[in-house]
């Protein structure tokens, strides 16, 4: 169990970064830290991995306290590993000496096996003598990860992990890894604004807003039950619409959260917008459109023209 416990910090004097943060995580869940740029998930990541003095609170993996530079010769929890969104890798060896650097030298044919698993891991095998230096920046991500799991950490955080690399590997990296992190029972920290790394490979989402875990949960309760406009919009377009527009709720005072795809062009509807954009999305089209004012995204097979009025209904409400 990783326990965070009542943590304030802040890198300069009165301008608190984290406040007050507390949470749980059990051994081998996979966690995604999601919230805006600046909110705080890197600065999160490295007190749990114990690179900053807390200004308050605790932090244990286990029964042991992460303590912080003040205390430690050498920052970093020892059972942990943190992958920066630098990457930390040597640039003038080659990919497996990068890789190798974390295995003992003792064991020589247990490091090539190590290492080449991990190289197939992360699909980066054709290169294993190129120098670091010579890789793009998706390739010396993926390698930079396939080194932070080579010693087989109980507890990894990641920032950003895949942010370098194309979708197509992304998914497939994804994949491989999270599934060798479950097998291995290791535990794993996401910081990402990914909302596929958020929803499809976490076991539990943490939000964090301007320093503050605002919400935790499933990812899938998190995203049909968000507990405001802030939550449910790191997973993508949401619209907050008053009630009263759609039938059956004609006498509610209060504002409902409806994703573009709860919502359904049907021209009998008094709920009409205006179409200002249209942004096609391979399987749909995702329209921009205006009520009285206010933008409205809503899901669509059809395209529309621009200036086009239509009537909308909310056809699936969680
Ligand atoms: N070394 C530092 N010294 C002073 N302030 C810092 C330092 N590192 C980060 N900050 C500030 O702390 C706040 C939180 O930064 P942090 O990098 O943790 O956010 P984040 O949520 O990870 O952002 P992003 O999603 O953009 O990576 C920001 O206001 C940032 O400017």
């Amino acid at each position: 169990m990783l326990k965070v416990q009542n943590v304030s910090f802040s890198y300069l004097k009165n301008t608190p970064i984290l406040k007050h943060v507390s949470f749980e995580i059990p051994k081998g869940t996979h966690v995604s830290l999601i919230g805006e740029s600046g909110c705080g998930k890197s600065t999160l990541l490295k007190l749990i991995y114990g690179l900053h003095d807390l200004n308050a609170g605790e932090i244990f993996w286990k029964d042991s306290q992460v303590l912080g530079p003040a205390y430690n010769l050498v920052p970093g929890h020892d059972r942990m590993k943190y992958l920066a969104q630098d990457f930390g890798l040597m640039p003038y060896i080659t990919v497996a000496e990068n890789i190798g650097s974390y295995l003992s030298n003792f064991f020589p044919e247990e490091k090539t096996a190590r290492t080449a698993e991990l190289l197939a891991m992360v699909e980066m095998s054709a290169f294993a003598n190129v120098k670091a230096k010579l890789l793009s920046g998706g390739q010396l991500q993926r390698v930079a990860l396939a080194k932070a799991i080579a010693r087989e950490p109980e507890v990894l955080l990641l920032d950003e992990p895949f942010s370098q690399i194309d979708n197509f590997r992304k998914n497939t990296l994804r994949r491989n890894l999270f599934a060798y992190l479950k097998k291995k029972n290791i535990t794993c920290i996401v910081a990402t604004h990914d909302r596929t790394d958020a929803l499809s490979f976490a076991n539990m989402t943490l939000v964090l807003k301007q320093g503050q875990l605002v919400a935790q949960g499933t990812p899938k309760d998190l995203y049909k039950h968000p507990t405001n406009k802030y939550v449910a919009s790191l997973f993508g377009e949401v619209n907050e619409l008053p009630a009263s527009a759609f039938p059956n709720m004609e006498t509610t005072q209060e504002t409902i959260l409806v994703y573009p795809h709860q919502l359904k062009v049907d021209e009998t509807s008094d709920f009409k917008v205006t179409v200002q954009q249209s942004y096609f999305k391979g399987s749909h089209y995702l329209i921009s459109a205006k009520h009285k004012g206010t933008e409205v995204f809503f899901e669509s097979l059809v395209d529309f023209e621009i200036g086009v009025m239509v009537g909308l209904k909310v056809f699936q409400i969680n």
